[in-house]
């Protein structure tokens, strides 16, 4: 059933956010991936192409560190992206700010929507800044991983690709998702105004494809209230010294 996830939603501008809502409390409840094309429009996508294109020139990006041994040569062949942490309100972010509140007034508004107020039964309360990543061609990937194996609070992973004119066949870069429970995969092109959302746990483990052209895209990730609380609270408890000793 799942290789009947529709793999794109063309949201024409008489789509409201309403509609969009819906999709998204559909997919993600029926499947856990969602993906919607044409998000911004090609304008709007243009100029927060230009934006990441200005940042990645002035040489803020670095290369995207693993928690484990982050010096060996590993780390080159787990993940070769490099991406830097932005909040939007940084200069010459103006599109990309606008990108950022349009994935949280629809994240939001759906979470309200969805029975009970709940999508997925998180509450969601909050996220992380926006992580502009690139895979700067010649091979670099991502290997199969889940985003929060460990319950760190974050529920929804959100991806916004800006990559014109991508052509798998060509230039490789593909999100492949294995959803927990079956054996069908979910191949999702970095395609430009593509937006994806899919539960960030270890429902969706995903792997990026070796890349062989430039290839950006934004990440946010949401946070359930509970689980976000939950965590932190495990955290300052492990940070304390243990009162044993
Ligand atoms: O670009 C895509 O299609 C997805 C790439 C991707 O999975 N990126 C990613 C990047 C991460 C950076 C830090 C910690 C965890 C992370 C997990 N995933
Ligand atoms: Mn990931």
């Amino acid at each position: 059933p799942f290789n009947h996830v529709p793999n794109s939603y063309y949201m024409d501008p008489s789509d409201s956010c309403y509609e969009i809502c819906h999709r998204v409390i559909r997919d993600m409840t029926q499947y856990g991936v969602c993906v919607l094309n044409n998000f911004l429009g090609k304008e709007q996508g243009l100029m927060v192409l230009n934006e990441v294109l200005e940042m990645y020139r002035s040489g803020i990006f670095t290369a995207g560190q693993l928690v484990s041994n982050p010096a060996s040569t590993e780390a080159q062949t787990i993940r070769s992206d490099l991406i830097t942490w932005i909040d939007g309100k940084e200069t010459n972010c103006h599109y990309i700010r606008q990108l950022i509140s349009q994935v949280d007034n629809i994240i939001l508004r759906a979470n309200k929507m969805a029975n009970n107020g709940k999508m997925g039964d998180y509450v969601i309360n909050g996220r992380t800044k926006a992580m502009v990543a690139c895979y700067p061609g010649s091979g670099s990937h991502y290997v199969k991983h889940v985003d929060n194996p460990n319950k760190d609070g974050r529920c929804i992973t959100a991806i916004y690709y800006l990559n014109l004119d991508w052509d798998v066949k060509r230039c490789g870069g593909l999100l492949r998702v294995f959803p927990e429970g079956t054996n069908q995969v979910a191949d999702i092109a970095p395609i430009f105004d593509r937006m994806l959302f899919f539960w960030s746990d270890r429902r969706n483990p995903h792997e990026v494809q070796p890349a062989y052209s430039t290839r950006y895209a934004i990440t946010l990730w949401y946070f359930d209230a509970h689980e976000r609380e939950e965590a932190l609270r495990n955290f300052k408890e492990r940070g304390q010294p243990s009162s044993s000793k």
